[in-house]
């Protein structure tokens, strides 16, 4: 911590308030930004595609499923608001071509819009999964999204990507480049550091 900020920090204080060490304000405002960037952190840049799925979207749980990836501590570095086509739905969801259910599967993508995110942290593709839950909602634990807010396997409100190598072909399928911003939170100290 530069001692510039602790002098002018004690300046301003009452008189007859005890002044604050270095250490001390260092514990109060996270560590010193050029301390605290993850960049050097491995793995901190992973991305992930999530995508709130029309009956999320139709009963208004955008906010909560944002809501949980933030508070979690991940970055939000993409997002738009779509109807899909059938020609990206078909690439996305290829492997399920041949189940009995994907016709109406892409119905019901094609129901409504989706509100489609790209997000950024350490093993966030990993960790958004066990956030998501089961893709079945009655084998999803409890304080998952897909276990607190659905109920039938054929309305699971959301995606995400099921792996690392699948999260960059989702995110490249669903978003230009110039779509997604490189950008670093300023809490980065605080969320990646002991
Ligand atoms: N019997 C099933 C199985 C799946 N689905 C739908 O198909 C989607 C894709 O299935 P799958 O990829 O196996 O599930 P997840 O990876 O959990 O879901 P998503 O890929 O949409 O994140 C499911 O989310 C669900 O909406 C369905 O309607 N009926
Ligand atoms: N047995 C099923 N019946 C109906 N829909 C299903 C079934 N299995 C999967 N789905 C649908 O297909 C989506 C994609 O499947 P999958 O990629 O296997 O799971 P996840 O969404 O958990 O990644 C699921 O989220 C769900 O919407
Ligand atoms: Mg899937």
């Amino acid at each position: 911590m530069a001692a510039a900020p602790v002098c002018l920090l004690n300046r301003l204080l009452l008189p007859g308030v005890r002044p604050v060490s270095r250490v001390q304000l260092t514990w109060l405002c996270g560590r010193p930004r050029s301390h605290s960037t993850a960049s050097g952190i491995p793995g901190v840049k992973e991305r992930t595609l999530v995508a709130v799925k029309p009956d999320g979207v139709q009963r208004r749980l955008i906010g909560q499923i944002i809501k949980r990836l933030e508070q979690r501590g991940f970055q939000l570095v993409g997002l738009k608001m779509l109807q899909v086509s059938e020609e990206l739905l078909a690439q996305h969801y290829a492997s399920l071509h041949r189940k009995p259910f994907y016709p109406s599967l892409l119905r019901y993508m094609t129901s409504g819009p989706v509100v489609a995110m790209v997000w950024e942290g350490h093993n966030v593709v990993k960790s958004t999964r066990m956030l998501v839950g089961n893709t079945n909602p009655a084998e999803a634990a409890p304080g998952t999204l897909r276990g607190d807010f659905s109920v039938h396997v054929s309305r699971n409100i959301v995606h995400a990507s099921d792996s690392a190598e699948v999260a960059q072909k989702e995110i490249s399928l669903w978003f230009q480049r110039s779509e997604l911003i490189d950008w670093e939170c300023c809490d980065h100290g605080n969320i990646y550091h002991p």
